[in-house]
């Protein structure tokens, strides 16, 4: 037993972005777990205790990666942030989970080889109805040849990044099983008829939408809409916990959410 009551072979996870929507909900559910602790919270800007964990400034995250030897670093922050945070766990042989979204090519680039000293990873969604959702896409895409294929998401007015990290995520799903979509049109304009070879895609921000994507397939007389609603953040918390027990003591290298629910 340490300390704080939990077990000594309990989960150890440090929180980045801890003042965040995410972070928040993260240290949250993490604390209703009781095979995990929290043993350290960071965040960019001061921010109050979240619940009795006290959250520090996040340039003390090298030391504090050393001082409270965390299993794995859990990150819902920004594309640059989330690198560097990232690069600053490899470092320390922390191993890393981040569900941020917005990354560059160069950031994927800092990821992948900060993956070659530790375990990471990525993922955009870590609700598993949006695995199911992946999945049931690729089916319907492959079924319907020729149908015109609509992505609509939608979310909270505070998100930056769009479309989002699933969008892009789920287009990536339809191109690959869907040849000769070639040009992805982000919403449409003046005389903008649907073209051969589009996708349209459609970016949604209002009020506190948690998240929603909808992929609409229409041809011969017929719709059909595969779509996911998270009911709260709740469900991105507990899929990144259940991600970074899985990931805990793998070998470095880079992984993603089906992974951890193909296991
Ligand atoms: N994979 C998934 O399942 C999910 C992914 N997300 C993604 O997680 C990320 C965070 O979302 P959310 O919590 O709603 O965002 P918030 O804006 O609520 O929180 C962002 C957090 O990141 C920190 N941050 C942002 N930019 C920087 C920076 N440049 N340097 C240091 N810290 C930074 C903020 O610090 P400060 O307080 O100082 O501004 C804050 O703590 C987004 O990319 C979002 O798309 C969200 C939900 C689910
Ligand atoms: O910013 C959010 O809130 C969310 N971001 C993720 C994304 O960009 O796909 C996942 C989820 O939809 C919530």
């Amino acid at each position: 037993m340490t300390t704080d009551g939990r077990d000594a072979g309990d989960l150890r996870v440090l929180v980045t972005g801890a003042g965040g929507r995410m972070g928040r909900e993260v240290i949250e559910a993490a604390s209703a777990r009781e095979d995990t602790a929290v043993v350290a919270a960071v965040n960019r800007t001061e921010t109050e205790p979240v619940g009795s964990v006290e959250v520090a400034d996040a340039a003390r995250l090298p030391d504090l990666l050393s001082e409270t030897d965390p299993d794995v670093l859990v990150d819902f922050t920004g594309p640059k942030s989330a690198v560097s945070y990232a690069e600053a766990a490899a470092g320390a042989g922390v191993a890393v989970v981040t569900g941020t979204t917005g990354f560059d090519d160069d950031g994927i680039g800092r990821l992948h080889a900060a993956s070659s000293s530790v375990p990471l990873l990525k993922a955009a969604n870590f609700a598993r109805g949006v695995a199911a959702l992946r999945r049931a896409v690729r089916e319907a895409v492959a079924a319907v040849p020729g149908y015109d294929i609509e992505l609509t998401e939608t979310h909270h007015n505070g998100k930056r990044d769009a479309p989002s990290g699933t969008a892009k995520t789920l287009l990536g799903d339809v191109e690959s099983v869907r040849d000769g979509l070639d040009r992805r049109v982000h919403g449409r304009e003046g005389d903008a008829p649907r073209e051969e070879g589009e996708i349209g895609v459609h970016a949604r921000r209002a009020g506190d939408v948690t998240g929603e994507h909808e992929v609409l397939l229409a041809g011969n007389r017929e719709t059909l809409q595969l779509t996911h609603r998270a009911g709260d953040r709740g469900v991105f918390a507990e899929g990144a916990l259940d991600a970074a027990a899985w990931l805990s003591g793998r070998d470095a290298g880079w992984y993603d959410f089906d992974d951890v629910l193909d296991e």
